[in-house]
């Protein structure tokens, strides 16, 4: 099957240019002008827009046990919402649980996956302990099954979180293997007295979620994680960053020389504490951990992407129904499932609250949502950017539509939007995943179970100069 994009402006992180698209089967075949169309099945218009590489988001949890309940939204509902929002790759965090086989998760992960992803996908591990059978087990992981990051969970005392020992290990074992390990950064000691002070004195609202996890909490744990890194001189990427406190961590830990990255998510460029102060229970919507913060990190967080000091946006996907799963903690609220529904706005909001206000230049914007997760995650250049024999995940982005964001017509299965009727400049009209168009005119078209699980290549296995050159 041949398909030509023609007429359409292509944007990658480092160029934006007029030209040709032309794909034969999955993947890239020529970009030009004026391609000749003898042979070709179909030509698509693009006229008008932007043609972007397909959005990665590095980070979503779908079809998860959590809080006491299990994510509404799974593979499938989850990766034809994330191609509507122009998504084309998710890697998902596949949980483990302690003495078990790292294998029985991993199987597990892939069978909640396989025959309902629209979209490619890749596994990020998490690693509660370190003993002699999960070290067995790593290296092939890694090696064979192309799981190249772990993950940390450095707060959710009594459920994920590990202590420094183990944090410090998977660094260790992480520097030899090429994976990069990921934390969770907040200081769940520190949490865990807090909450339990707060329900002592009859603190049950959902707005005393923020209340005990301060910023404090956060950054010294990014500190923390950025030093431990720093002495096993391994790789970190810090997730869901929320705070001046933390970008300054992360911030100071690059310019000693430390391979040291960090993300955000729209919710916290875009939404405040406030949103936990609304009336009754609905604050229960926006409990997200680490919390979303007062107004002043967002701007901390704007510039942080726009000097660099962070580099990629997740979505941290993670629904719960408001009626049925949020309200197990109506009267506590440290029983409210964390997180939030995000994987089909996060292209979009970063677009028209990034591009759009002017905060972020378009190439940025594409590094931002695409091209560095590609790199960082051993994607590059398969995924992540437009290229002659580059996987053919392709966005046609109307810079000039507007819509609003609603839980009516969001294409997920959870039953609010965190954004409700925010109007957002610019949307995905037609998405390709491996040269298949999946979404035409905002219509999905593809078949759940079309996307593929990707193996990885080990950190800075493919890119280890330019991941250098970029820090
Ligand atoms: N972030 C959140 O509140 N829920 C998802 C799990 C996590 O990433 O910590
Ligand atoms: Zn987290
Ligand atoms: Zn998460």
């Amino acid at each position: 099957m041949k398909r030509l994009i023609q007429n359409g402006t292509i944007v990658t992180a480092s160029d934006t240019y007029k030209a040709d698209l032309l794909i034969e089967g999955e993947t890239i075949a020529q970009i030009g002008q004026q391609l000749a169309v003898q042979g070709v099945d179909e030509i698509i218009d693009a006229s008008g827009c932007f043609v972007f590489p397909g959005g990665i988001d590095p980070h979503t949890h779908l079809d998860m046990p959590f809080g006491g309940t299990v994510t509404k939204d799974d593979f499938e509902t989850g990766t034809i919402a994330a191609a509507y929002g122009g998504t084309t790759t998710i890697i998902d965090f596949c949980l483990t649980e302690k003495e078990k086989p790292l294998h029985t998760a991993i199987e597990a992960w892939h069978k909640k996956a396989a025959g309902k992803a629209a979209i490619d996908y890749g596994f990020h591990l998490m690693i509660g302990e370190i003993n002699e059978a999960v070290l067995n087990e790593l290296p092939a992981i890694v090696s064979t099954e192309g799981i190249s990051s772990f993950k940390v969970f450095m707060a959710y005392k009594h459920v994920f979180q590990a202590d420094d020992a183990t944090l410090f290990e998977t660094l260790t074992k992480a520097k030899e293997l090429g994976a990069l390990v990921m934390v969770h950064a907040e200081n769940g000691d520190v949490i865990d007295y807090l909450t339990k002070q707060a329900l002592k004195e009859g603190k049950t609202a959902p707005i005393y979620h923020a209340l005990t996890r301060p910023v404090e909490a956060e950054g010294e744990a990014t500190g923390r994680a950025c030093q431990l890194a720093s002495l096993a001189q391994s790789q970190l990427y810090v997730v869901h960053v929320t705070c001046q406190e933390a970008v300054q961590q992360i911030a100071e830990a690059r310019k000693q020389g430390a391979d040291i990255w960090g993300e955000t998510c729209p919710q916290y460029l875009v939404l405040d504490e406030s949103m936990l102060r609304k009336p009754g229970f609905e604050g229960a919507k926006y409990v997200w951990s680490p919390p979303l913060r007062e107004k002043q990190h967002q701007d901390a967080l704007w510039k942080a992407l726009k000097t660099g000091a962070l580099q990629t946006i997740g979505s941290d996907q993670c629904s719960f129904d408001f009626a049925g799963q949020k309200d197990l903690g109506i009267n506590d609220f440290t029983k409210i499932p964390n997180g939030g529904p995000i994987i089909e706005d996060r292209f979009s909001l970063l677009y028209s609250e990034g591009v759009a206000k002017g905060r972020i230049g378009l190439n940025e914007f594409v590094d931002l949502v695409s091209t560095r997760a590609a790199k960082l995650f051993g994607l590059y250049p398969k995924k992540g950017c437009i290229a002659v024999g580059a996987d053919a995940d392709i966005v046609l982005f109307d810079p000039q539509a507007e819509r609003v964001l609603s839980a009516r017509t969001h294409h997920l299965a959870v039953d609010y939007s965190a954004f409700e009727g925010m109007r957002v400049k610019g949307t995905p009209r037609t998405v390709l995943s491996r040269g298949k168009v999946i979404v035409r005119d905002q219509t999905y078209v593809g078949t759940p179970g079309e996307g593929a699980f990707l193996k990885r290549a080990r950190y800075g296995e493919l890119w280890t100069n330019d991941l250098v050159g970029q820090r």
